[in-house]
């Protein structure tokens, strides 16, 4: 397997700067699919991401519950809604969105678990799964089937776990994690101090990010800036890399002025901008 650390000189090769012709119809259009009661912030933080990660549009599909919290604290977006109320039971929309990511908060009610299955039967859009979306995978091993090739996971540590079982070593992680992806031809992102992220008979380490990102909706943020960067057209692959090393770069960015105590995730979402700038920079 070939082993690559993500520093700027590799980000360079695959960051592409906005032309001055965009539009947000040229820019890409990411749906944000997850939320319940009471974790409706999980679908901000990442529907924000998505937007300050350059994509020209976003949708949320939440449960009611979250309409008008979303809508009042996020004007930028666009809501579709569940019928019911607390939790996603059958998703449908229409629109035309060029990337999804699904799962952040979303819960594993029976009903939402079922939506999930036919939602993946039904998808033909570049994939991200995050965080609940993962868990019913774990729980349904007959569901990996209808998880596309090239689909982008998010796992942390016990995602991880439950996802592939135990590990005795690093080593036995990695080796396992790399068998499920190269059978699969899924890119999955391994998430933790340091990130990274095995596609394709590689394992990329990422460079940036601190214990700042230790803090709750980290997770939900770095989704949101992934799947905004596969909307506008990057390669999964490019687009778990270059939003892995973005997302740690907020928390380089931020954490110098917040310290790693006060910095939440909307911190990471309030420094995109400069992250993305430092990529424009001339070193
Ligand atoms: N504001 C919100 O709406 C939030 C919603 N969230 C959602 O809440 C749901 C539950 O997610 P959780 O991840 O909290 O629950 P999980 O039960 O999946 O994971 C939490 C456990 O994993 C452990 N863990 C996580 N990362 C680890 C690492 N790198 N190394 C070792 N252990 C690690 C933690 O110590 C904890 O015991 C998800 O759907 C998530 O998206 C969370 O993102 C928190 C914020
Ligand atoms: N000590 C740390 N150093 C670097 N990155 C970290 C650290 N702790 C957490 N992170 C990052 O923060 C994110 C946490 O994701 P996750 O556990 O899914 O959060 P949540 O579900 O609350 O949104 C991951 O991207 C992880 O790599
Ligand atoms: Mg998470």
């Amino acid at each position: 397997m070939q082993h690559i650390l993500i520093n700027r000189q590799e980000i360079l090769k695959l960051y592409r700067p906005i032309k001055a012709q965009a539009h947000k119809g040229t820019q890409g259009h990411a749906l944000v699919i997850g939320g319940s009661y009471g974790k409706i912030g999980s679908i901000i933080l990442a529907s924000k991401a998505s937007l300050r990660s350059g994509c020209g549009l976003v949708t949320a599909f939440i449960p009611k519950c979250g309409y008008t919290s979303v809508q009042t604290s996020f004007p930028e977006a666009m809501v579709i809604t569940d019928k019911m109320e607390e939790y996603i039971s059958k998703i449908e929309f229409d629109i035309t969105p060029n990337a999804i990511a699904i799962g952040m908060g979303m819960g594993q009610h029976e009903a939402t678990q079922k939506a999930f299955w036919e939602f993946l039967k039904n998808n033909d859009k570049p994939l991200l799964i995050d965080a609940d979306g993962i868990n019913i995978l774990s729980k349904n091993k007959e569901l990996f089937d209808f998880v596309p090739e090239q689909a982008i996971l998010t796992p942390h540590k016990k995602e991880l776990q439950r996802l592939i079982g135990d590990w005795n070593s690093e080593e036995e992680k990695i080796e396992r994690t790399a068998e499920l992806t190269e059978s699969k031809k899924w890119v999955i992102v391994i998430k933790g101090a340091p990130t990274q992220i095995i596609s394709n008979k590689a394992i990329y380490t990422n460079s940036t990010g601190n214990q700042a990102l230790a803090t709750a909706g980290s997770g939900d943020t770095l989704s949101g800036i992934i799947v905004g960067l596969l909307a506008q057209g990057y390669k999964p692959e490019e687009a778990a890399i270059l939003g892995v090393y973005i997302h740690g770069l907020t928390a380089d960015i931020g954490s110098k002025s917040l310290g790693y105590h006060a910095f939440i995730a909307s911190d990471s979402i309030e420094n995109l901008g400069k992250a993305f700038l430092s990529l424009d920079e001339k070193l």
